[in-house]
């Protein structure tokens, strides 16, 4: 379970969040969606430790985000940043290696070369093992990104714009995987899209976040509605229903 209670944050004089609270249940998959600046990835940042809160609290289960060490926290969530940036002159191999470094702090054993092997095949990154990042496309570098998130081997996984760069035969996939993920080990993943049809066909629930507050949480079943999505984007958009899924045609 993901615990977040009261959380406002500022950038100087900026209000970024304004009393954010959520309860996320323990495995599924969870969208965050919301305009530009809504303050998801600063969200994401205060959840993952990577700014410091300044009011209110989050708890990953037992864990408190404040109270738990670095250590003990990159072994309970891993996070995916919006703007990763990785070093280029290292292999997809090594990147995705870096994930493990949280279990053994660099003397990484042979469960661990097997599990960034596990990793390599599960997001189809095994033909481009040993080649160096700089060298790959944007999606190919997205998703080793997305691997290296998943060698952490985490309960909780974050993940800013994952479809990022992904053409959508490799969009869908990843959704699927992550699906998959969570139906077969229990993962909870928090993931931020822009999408909202991905949003509606893979997530358990999604939570929109507007001007620092959180607008609405429900399953896409509910939340997909024309009225909603208006109050969200400020956009009119038809909401069709084919066979369970709810789809908004907002490309025309
Ligand atoms: N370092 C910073 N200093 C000042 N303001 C910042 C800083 N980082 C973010 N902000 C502001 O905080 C607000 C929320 O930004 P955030 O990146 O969390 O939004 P977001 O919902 O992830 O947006 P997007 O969908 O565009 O990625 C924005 O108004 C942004 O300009």
């Amino acid at each position: 379970m993901i615990d977040i209670q009261n959380v406002t944050y500022h950038h100087g004089r900026s209000l970024i969040l304004d009393d954010v609270s959520l309860r996320l249940k323990k495995g599924g998959i969870t969208a965050l969606v919301g305009p530009n600046g809504a303050g998801k990835s600063t969200l994401f940042a205060l959840m993952a430790r990577l700014l410091p809160l300044q009011s209110g609290s989050i708890r990953f289960d037992e864990m408190e985000v404040g109270k738990t060490g670095t250590q003990s926290l990159a072994r309970k969530l891993a996070i995916l940043r919006q703007e990763a940036n990785v070093a280029s002159r290292i292999t997809v191999r090594d990147l995705v290696g870096f994930g493990r470094f949280p279990h053994h702090q660099g003397r990484a054993s042979e469960a661990d070369e097997a599990f960034v092997q596990k990793s390599l095949h599960e997001f189809d990154l095994a033909s481009i093992a040993d080649r160096f990042i700089d060298e790959l496309s944007g999606g190919q570098r997205q998703r080793a990104l997305v691997a290296m998130a998943f060698a952490q081997d985490t309960d909780y996984l974050l993940l800013d714009e994952p479809l990022n760069n992904l053409d959508m035969y490799f969009a869908r996939s990843l959704m699927q995987q992550l699906r998959a993920l969570a139906d077969a080990y229990g993962k909870t993943i928090v993931i931020v899209l822009h999408e909202i049809n991905y949003a509606s066909g893979h997530a358990d629930e999604i939570i929109a976040l507007k001007q620092g507050r959180v607008a609405l949480q429900a399953p896409p079943e509910s939340f997909m509605t024309a009225e909603n999505l208006f109050a969200i984007y400020g956009m009119d958009v038809q909401v069709e229903t084919f066979g369970n899924r709810k789809i908004a045609l907002h490309q025309v």
